[in-house]
């Protein structure tokens, strides 16, 4: 399988005040055409920094990221933003709440110019369809949809122009454990059928077990380790890695339990 997204040396400085804090420290990864890659690390080890270089919000101040193999200039440009697209932990920020789903789910149809106009009515019906929703969805607002519910618009809205890559910042983390394993089978689903990369920061390692093909994970700003899920999990090369493992029960044990089975059962 070719690269699909590169992350070669990048570091990343920002200025607070008189002082700088290094969030990111030349860090190498590729990311390989339809995996899934977690990307693990305690609080401020630099995760949605990278989230952010990936996405064009901020620049890198030295490195390169490229995409499929050409390297992505510090302002992107639609085309860019087309590909690479983002799904947050609060599907809120994503939605505006005075739209109706329709209308959000519209726009960037309608910014990105995809399909004939005429049929991009119909074509909103398709993508609630094909997050699970009802096509009357697009009559709502987000203000009478559930949590998982508008995180499912969220990823539609996501999917909406054709993006290849999607960045999930902990996109299930606001969810409760039964709507969580929807919504990470749902993810699954998508990726498998539309070939989509993703790049899934994530708290919760259970969650990594589930989904993710190969994992990273971050110490200060580092790449302390890379390799594929499993063995990360059960030959980890770094203490740090190992103390992690150790250390993030995130949900409880018997929901973590519950949720394993669910995500196995509805594979
Ligand atoms: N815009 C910014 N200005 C100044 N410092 C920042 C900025 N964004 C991030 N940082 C700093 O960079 C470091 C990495 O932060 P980052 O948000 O990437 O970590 P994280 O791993 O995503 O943390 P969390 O899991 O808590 O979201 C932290 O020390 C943070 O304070």
């Amino acid at each position: 399988m070719s690269v699909h997204l590169e992350i070669d040396n990048v570091s990343k400085t920002f200025q607070v005040g008189s002082h700088q804090v290094q969030a990111l420290r030349e860090v190498s990864l590729q990311v390989t055409r339809g995996e899934c890659l977690a990307v693990v690390g305690e609080s401020g080890s630099g995760k949605s920094t990278l989230a952010n270089l990936i996405l064009g919000i901020h620049a890198a101040s030295s490195g390169t990221i490229r995409l499929d193999g050409t390297a992505l200039p510090d302002t992107r440009g639609p085309e860019h933003r087309r590909r690479i697209q983002l799904v947050q932990q609060n599907p809120l920020s994503a939605l505006n709440p005075r739209r109706r789903i329709g209308a959000s789910l519209r726009l960037p149809l309608d910014v990105y110019d995809i399909g004939p106009k005429a049929g991009r009515a119909a074509r909103v019906g398709e993508l609630l369809q094909e997050v699970g929703l009802p096509a009357d969805f697009a009559h709502r607002k987000p203000s009478a949809l559930s949590g998982g519910q508008r995180q499912r618009v969220a990823i539609a809205r996501a999917l909406a122009c054709g993006s290849e890559i999607v960045v999930l910042d902990e996109p299930t983390s606001a969810l409760d454990v039964l709507v969580q394993a929807r919504v990470l089978t749902l993810l699954d689903r998508l990726r498998r059928d539309r070939g989509l990369t993703f790049v899934f920061i994530t708290h919760d390692l259970s969650v990594v077990r589930n989904i993710a093909d190969r994992v990273a994970i971050f110490e200060k700003g580092r790449l302390v380790e890379t390799g594929p899920t499993e063995q990360v999990f059960t030959a980890p090369a770094s203490d740090y890695t190992r103390r992690l493992i150790g250390a993030v029960p995130v949900v409880s044990d018997a929901e973590a339990r519950l949720r394993d089975k669910l995500l196995e059962t509805s594979k």
